[in-house]
């Protein structure tokens, strides 16, 4: 119950989540850097605009994971994710929100290249170059050095969650996806084409939605935990939680990239692995495994 999404309480953003024209910032920048500081700060959240993941890329991505949800369940079911899958196989998933008649049933597929193959590697490699650049300047916004975070992080691990709710007669009683905070550094989400509002963010605790802006391209990006866990003493940067509400005509497809450390690296009282085996069960629970791995400063700004 507690969990119902209360549409009458939503209110709407008195202004939208910032837009950082990425053709624009630059190091010396200071403006531009100011603003990513305060969208950080004080978001958690912003859309990214003028950067050039082709059109192309992201209307094949979208049309092979229409392509699969049109697959007969039958089909789906030859590709099941492993059981308890606690193995780090989760990376690339598809997970299909709620079904009619709204009935929460979060089934999650690994993306097979069966199916994604090359689309999803090309789309990978330019979210991979953004989210690079995107660190370089938080770390910059932060007064560190543009490459701390690679240093710390190793080779990232990237992986790709899509994420499909179907239209649903009753929004008001069930969430597309329950309140969470992202395990990633940073995630880029793309709303897809077209797109309906779904996502909301928790904004001095009170859920607002992003709306998706006009403008062709644009990505959402959000602080994930191992980029608040480094920096969050002294109020940093917040890995801010959000979910995902339905729409009763519209169906909704999200393709979401977790950007992440490697494995291996230590984070507070956890490696990387270990955190990101925590967090990954279908059950998306608060920010209760940003608990666990809570730790001293590990970065002073
Ligand atoms: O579909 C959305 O808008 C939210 C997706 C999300 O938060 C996630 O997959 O972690
Ligand atoms: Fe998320």
């Amino acid at each position: 119950m507690s969990e119902r999404p209360k549409l009458a309480a939503i209110v709407p953003a008195p202004n939208n989540i910032p837009i950082i024209d990425l053709s624009k910032l630059s190091e010396g920048d200071r403006d531009g850097i100011m603003q990513l500081k305060t969208a950080c700060e004080e978001w958690g959240f912003f859309q990214v605009v003028s950067r050039g993941i082709g059109p192309s890329v992201v209307e094949n991505i979208t049309n092979v994971a229409k392509d699969f949800i049109k697959l007969p369940l039958e089909e789906k079911e030859k590709y099941p994710m492993a059981p308890g899958n606690q193995k780090l196989d989760w990376c690339n998933m598809f997970a299909l929100g709620v079904e009619p008649p709204c009935i929460r049933n979060l089934k999650l597929w690994p993306l097979k290249p069966a199916h994604f193959g090359e689309t999803l590697e090309v789309y990978s490699r330019e979210i991979r170059k953004l989210c690079k650049d995107l660190l370089w300047y938080i770390a910059v916004s932060l007064g560190l050095k543009g490459d701390v975070f690679e240093e710390m992080f190793g080779v990232a691990v990237q992986a790709v969650r899509m994420n499909y709710y179907p239209p649903c007669s009753r929004p008001d009683l069930v969430l597309g996806l329950s309140p969470h905070s992202d395990g990633s550094a940073i995630t880029v989400l793309q709303q897809g084409k077209g797109s309906s509002v779904g996502l909301q963010i928790l904004k001095d605790r009170k859920w607002v939605s992003v709306q998706p802006i006009p403008i062709p391209n644009a990505l959402v990006i959000n602080i994930g935990d191992t980029i608040e866990v480094p920096t969050n003493y002294n109020g940093r940067y917040k890995s801010v939680e959000h979910r995902a509400v339905t729409q009763m005509e519209q169906d909704r497809l999200s393709i979401v990239t977790f950007y992440s450390p490697r494995y291996e690296v230590e984070l507070g009282r956890y490696n990387h692995g270990d955190y990101t085996k925590h967090y990954v069960s279908d059950k998306l629970q608060d920010k209760r495994t940003l608990e666990f791995a809570k730790m001293e400063p590990e970065i002073s700004t």
